[in-house]
């Protein structure tokens, strides 16, 4: 057995150059329009720090390769003058759309703005307009505080034919998803009741709103009309992380009303159980189904930021639908990125005794797609479930390490591994038995993932239950990927968006990123990003990476395949 080496020494081998400070971002709405994909994101020009925020502009044909556009919202006017917020876009019955956002004025005091393109017929939508009538909506009426009161929603059309958005605010000091109404989308009025509100939690940051057909991983358009079956989600961020109910659209009370009401808000249902915020969804009207996108911070210190003149990626795109029984969401990286797969290994029937360590050779192990399907001999070894675990995960997965054996499991994946394993990021499960089916804990552990000091490296994990009599395999799909959706700013266009082995402009190496490793168990029942920083890899002798298993019962890889992953061209700018 291969012991997992704790870290004995600290290295730090980058090599960094100080360039011209870029930028600090965060999605704000996601679009599909006349053909291109639009993402607008929270971005600060020249900082890497959050401030100034103005709403920058990329454009895709396929969700993979992405231009730069110019800034569709700047900090323009009193309402907008400490930034331009979180909103959404929203394309209204005319075929128009609409960005609704939250401006922050010069005391951070938010209301909601509305902009329009300058000429429609732009499919790259490169002009906005801010209407006089902004600000549409204040933080007025009782209850509200005025600088909690942010990120309106995309709209929907009620049985009455009129709009609705929800805003995120603080009432009476508790969380609320706030419903206002319109008939043309610039005059709004409070409703006298929120969509949702819930007292277990402060200010809601934002809110998403959208209907799911269970067991269907087709999306529904919220501004078409709802099959009675359908089901609805409320997300909202908090925490630092992004959670959800799932629950009805109760039309004639215009209420959102869960099927489970949980008090303890840390037994929510999370989207991602990793480094993964903000996110918003939309329907993709190209394919029908319903994307979801979220943002992940930087775990490293802002000084680093600065000297690599960027902060915050973007996580994949993901497919998001309800499972069959609409009580969880399940979510897969679009299909489009498996356009970047190259060179496909592929194995089966690999048995892995307690100890084993199988190396995934022929891939580039830097930039990797993997998919394993874990298939337990028996399952009477499982443990015992302690619900209790659930209250914090992180905490289970510290003590649940990866070379601690238990009776079903760890077994998973190393990836980003030196040859000596004191640098490895470890993505695992355990299975555990409950009262009904089996409960699967899924960790992905960054305890070990850098030699560097100073770097947030938690030990990430999820539970999701699961009926393993019956499925009889666990799914792992893991992405290393310091390769897509780093929205790289004009000065770096130039290196398209691997940043490996590119220059700056004065010749020199900008520090090699391997910064995201994106993972998805039990067919995406839990979703972990996560954010790592490997140093003893900076030389590019490349890394290692393993399946294993580290428990008592042996399991049988009944299929693996890798793929080497091309690169993305991410913000290269138009010419
Ligand atoms: O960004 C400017 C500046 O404002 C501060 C608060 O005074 O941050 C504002 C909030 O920023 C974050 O909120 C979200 C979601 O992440 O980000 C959007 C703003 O970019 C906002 O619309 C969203 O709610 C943050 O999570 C909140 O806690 C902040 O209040 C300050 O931190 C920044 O320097």
């Amino acid at each position: 057995m291969y012991a997992f080496g704790l870290i004995t020494s600290i290295k730090s081998t980058i090599t960094r150059v100080v360039d011209k400070c870029n930028g600090w971002l965060q999605s704000s709405g996601p679009l599909y329009y006349k053909g291109l994909y639009h993402l607008f994101y929270q971005y600060n020009p020249g900082s890497v720090v959050p401030g100034n925020k103005t709403w920058a502009h990329s454009v895709s044909a396929d969700l993979v390769n992405w231009l730069r556009l110019e800034s569709a919202l700047d900090r323009t006017e009193p309402y907008d003058a400490k930034g331009c917020w979180s909103g959404s876009v929203t394309v209204l019955a005319d075929g128009r759309p609409a960005i609704l956002y939250t401006g922050a004025d010069d005391v951070k005091n938010q209301a909601q703005c509305i902009a329009f393109p300058s000429n429609s017929s732009d499919p790259y939508l490169r002009e906005w307009t801010k209407p006089s009538s902004n600000p549409v909506i204040r933080p007025d009426g009782p209850g509200l505080t005025p600088n909690q009161f942010r990120d309106p929603t995309t709209g929907w059309t009620g049985p009455d034919g009129q709009w609705r958005i929800a805003v995120g605010a603080e009432l009476d000091g508790y969380s609320a998803a706030l419903l206002y109404k319109s008939e043309d989308f610039v005059s709004w009025s409070r409703v006298d009741h929120p969509l949702y509100s819930s007292n277990s939690s402060t200010m809601w940051e934002c809110p998403d709103f959208f209907a799911a057909l269970p067991g269907n991983t087709s999306g529904l358009d919220l501004s078409a009309a709802i099959p009675n079956r359908a089901k609805h989600v409320l997300k909202m961020s908090l925490d630092s992380c992004d959670k959800y109910m799932v629950g009805v659209y109760d039309l004639e009370a215009d209420k959102f009303v869960p099927d489970n009401v949980v008090d303890d808000r840390r037994l929510w249902l999370r989207i991602d159980y990793g480094n993964y915020y903000a996110s918003k969804s939309f329907f993709d009207a190209k394919k029908g189904r319903r994307i979801i996108w979220g943002w992940a911070n930087e775990s490293d210190s802002s000084s680093d930021d600065a000297a690599k003149g960027w902060a915050g990626i973007q996580a994949l795109p993901r497919t998001i639908w309800l499972d069959s029984d609409g009580s969880q969401l399940l979510q897969w990286p679009v299909e489009e990125v498996e356009s970047l797969r190259r060179n496909e290994t592929n194995h089966q029937g690999i048995e892995l005794k307690k100890g084993d360590m199988f190396e995934i050779k022929g891939t580039d192990t830097l930039q990797a797609d993997v998919e394993i399907e874990f298939e337990p001999g028996t399952m009477d070894e499982a443990d015992a479930f302690d619900p209790s675990w659930l209250l914090n995960t992180e905490k289970h997965c510290r003590e649940a390490d990866a070379s601690a054996p238990g009776g079903l499991g760890p077994f998973g994946l190393v990836v980003l591994a030196s040859d000596d394993m004191e640098e490895h990021t470890a993505v695992h499960f355990r299975v555990y038995k409950s009262k009904h089916k089996h409960m699967i804990l899924m960790c992905s552990d960054l305890r070990r993932s850098s030699l560097r000091s100073g770097l947030y490296t938690p030990a990430y994990g999820g539970f999701f239950e699961f009926d393993l009599e019956k499925e009889k395999k666990i799914s792992l799909r893991t992405l290393v990927r310091p390769w897509v959706f780093f929205l790289l700013t004009h000065s770096y266009h130039s290196c398209v968006i691997i940043r490996q082995r590119c220059s700056n402009s004065h010749g020199s190496p900008v520090q090699i990123d391997r910064s995201a490793v994106e993972s998805f168990g039990g067919g995406g029942r839990v979703c972990i990003m996560a954010r790592v920083y490997p140093v003893a890899l900076v030389d590019d002798r490349g890394a290692h990476m393993y399946a294993f298993n580290n428990g008592t019962t042996a399991v049988m890889v009944s299929q693996l395949k890798a793929w080497s992953m091309k690169r993305a061209q991410v913000n290269v700018k138009k010419g």
